[in-house]
């Protein structure tokens, strides 16, 4: 592909069409990482690569700058602008946060084109050309790789980025954050990179496309034309990096002959593409949604399981023999509106203890784990970990103490594998950053999180299916996937919401011994289970909830034979 352009009988229209479409590969690029694989959709991009090629424009033409040396002034002023509108723009969840997109992609057209200093709604002309070796690169030829040249650039450290400690925590947003943050990542921050990562390659293309087109004028930066970014990404297949160029290629290409075609077809001029480009985008969102690189990679070989290095091992922080009494509930209250789902609830998790937390159907037993995680703020009450107070925390702080859980409804990430997914787990355990990740400059690092993910796989059994994506796997096995993954937080307290659920009798035999052995190392367990043979088995100690108020305390024997128990759960006196 690279040879194209040498290729003298390429016209030289199809050579313009393929920078065009490098340009906006880099844009799609951009919108995989943060659409596709970090799950935030993004109307706006087009504002993006308005900062860079302004920037650029305004500095050459004004303030006779080179264009190499605007370079990195656009892409700071693109970085400046993405923290901004980022800061704003990433917390709203649900449709808010694409509906916020689409309100600075309009409201940045408008401040372009009403900028004096930036030319109004003629924009800027005469920007000059890029130049190599003292050559003006005039030509579509020339520039072609200029542009591919950054393109390939963008892909290589794009897939080593995701391929990374960071990457990793991106691509766990997808399937939600609370996952992610239970295992100490910072939601917010990991949201607000991939937003700002996406726009620079956006400035990227922007910085190109000034000094390629030679002129820029606020309507190729409207919210039509980040509409167009976001369907070559959902066109190419939005969670996939050669996607975005297949995306990208097909909407250029099929762009510039539908403008030509559809307007005899319907008898006079006007954009008609965009009224085909909104029906396939809709299409694809009803029935296609992966888009189409992935049957196209379906066909080609499958990428190879990633080797893991036994060599690779982090060290446990111990167990610190001071806290007897780790964890401290103290007369934790939660309301949902009217409802009170956990009343006046007190008990202790000791040292090496192994605490169960029974109760019927709602009796508040999640409520309680996700208060003490800092899913939910307490309306009442205090909770104490090792001798700090804990209830005031957001979970990634908890996380921090080396408080790990699982969930009762499962959270991993489907497409990654069951490997990629316990190794987020050990999250906090590594420092490696942005850079790092996307210069590969993080591989011992990396080669120690995965030697430690690989450890805890096979700890709970479940070395022959490391390399499969996790959503294949059964609900039981998911399940232990997420005590590897909470096991590579190495946890002081760990809380398994229903970890037996879903097990055969010798899983469930396995897993029993494997709790045993963690208590064993001076770890503490706090245990929700439904399986009451499971529990009065494995538990030290047992706490009974009941419509969110503690009925009972003590040994298994004793809570066997607890009136209140039984009255609980059998429903009369006994
Ligand atoms: N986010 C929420 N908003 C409103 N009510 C909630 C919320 N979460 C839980 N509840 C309610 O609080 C009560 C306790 O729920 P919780 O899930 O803690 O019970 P549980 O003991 O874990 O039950 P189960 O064994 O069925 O999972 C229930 O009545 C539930 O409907």
């Amino acid at each position: 592909m690279l040879a194209i352009p040498l290729l003298p009988f390429v016209p030289d229209f199809w050579v313009t069409l393929l920078d065009f479409v490098g340009l906006a590969s880099l844009v799609a690029l951009g919108l995989v990482l943060l659409t596709g694989v970090g799950g935030m959709t993004s109307f706006g991009q087009a504002a993006f690569v308005g900062f860079g090629a302004y920037a650029s424009a305004l500095l050459t033409t004004a303030y006779g700058w080179s264009p190499w040396m605007t370079l990195p002034v656009s892409l700071a002023v693109t970085i400046a602008a993405a923290l901004l509108i980022g800061l704003v723009t990433v917390r709203l969840s649900g449709h808010y946060l694409p509906l916020g997109t689409i309100a600075w992609g309009i409201s940045f057209y408008y401040l372009f084109g009403n900028l004096k200093a930036l030319g109004a709604y003629d924009g800027i002309s005469s920007v000059p050309p890029l130049s190599l070796f003292g050559y003006d690169l005039l030509d579509s030829r020339a520039f072609y790789f200029i542009v591919w040249g950054f393109v390939l650039l963008s892909i290589l450290l794009t897939a080593n980025l995701l391929d990374s400690r960071v990457g990793r925590s991106i691509r766990a947003l997808r399937s939600g954050a609370a996952a992610a943050e239970s295992v100490g990542v910072n939601v917010w921050r990991a949201k607000l990179t991939v937003f700002v990562y996406a726009a620079v390659l956006a400035g990227l293309s922007g910085w190109l496309y000034a000094h390629f087109q030679r002129a820029v004028t606020p309507g190729v930066f409207n919210l039509s034309a980040g509409i167009e970014y976001l369907l070559m990404a959902v066109l190419g297949g939005a969670g996939h990096i050669y996607g975005a160029i297949l995306g990208a290629g097909i909407v250029v290409v099929s762009k510039n002959f539908l403008q030509d075609l559809l307007p005899v077809f319907f008898g006079h001029t006007g954009n008609y593409e965009g009224i085909v480009f909104g029906v396939i985008l809709i299409a694809m969102l009803q029935g296609a949604r992966e888009g189409i690189w992935p049957l196209i990679a379906a066909r080609v070989a499958r990428g190879e399981a990633r080797a893991v290095d036994p060599a690779g091992t982090l060290t446990g922080r111990g167990f610190d023999a001071k806290d007897e009494t780790l964890l401290s509930v103290r007369s934790v209250r939660k309301e949902f509106g009217g409802l009170v789902a956990v009343d006046d609830v007190s008990f202790d998790v000791g040292r090496a203890e192994i605490v169960g937390l029974i109760g019927p159907n709602g009796a508040g037993k999640s409520t309680t784990f996700n208060l003490v995680t800092g899913v939910l703020p307490l309306s009442g009450g205090e909770i104490h970990f090792a001798g700090e107070r804990i209830d005031r925390l957001g979970p990634e702080k908890i996380a921090e103490r080396r408080i790990a859980r699982t969930f009762q409804h499962v959270k991993l990430a489907p497409a990654m594998s069951v490997l990629e997914n316990v190794a987020i787990g050990a999250h906090l355990r590594g420092s490696a950053g942005l850079v790092a990740g996307m210069l590969k400059l993080d591989r011992a690092e990396e080669r120690d999180i995965f030697g430690e993910a690989a450890r805890q796989i096979e700890r709970v059994g479940l070395a022959d299916v490391m390399h499969r994506p996790a959503g294949t796997l059964a609900l039981g096995q998911q399940r232990l996937a997420e005590i590897a993954r909470a096991l590579c937080v190495d946890p002081r307290l760990l809380l398994l919401d229903e970890p037996a659920a879903g097990l055969r009798h010798m899983e469930k035999q396995a897993l029993a011994d494997l709790i045993r052995g963690l208590r064993e190392e001076g770890m503490s367990v706090l245990l929700v289970e439904h399986d009451m043979d499971f529990v009065m088995r494995l538990t030290d100690h047992i706490v009974v909830l009941n419509f969110g108020a503690r009925i009972a305390t003590g040994a298994p024997a004793a809570i066997q034979s607890d009136p209140a128990v039984i009255e609980a759960y059998l429903g009369s006196p006994a």
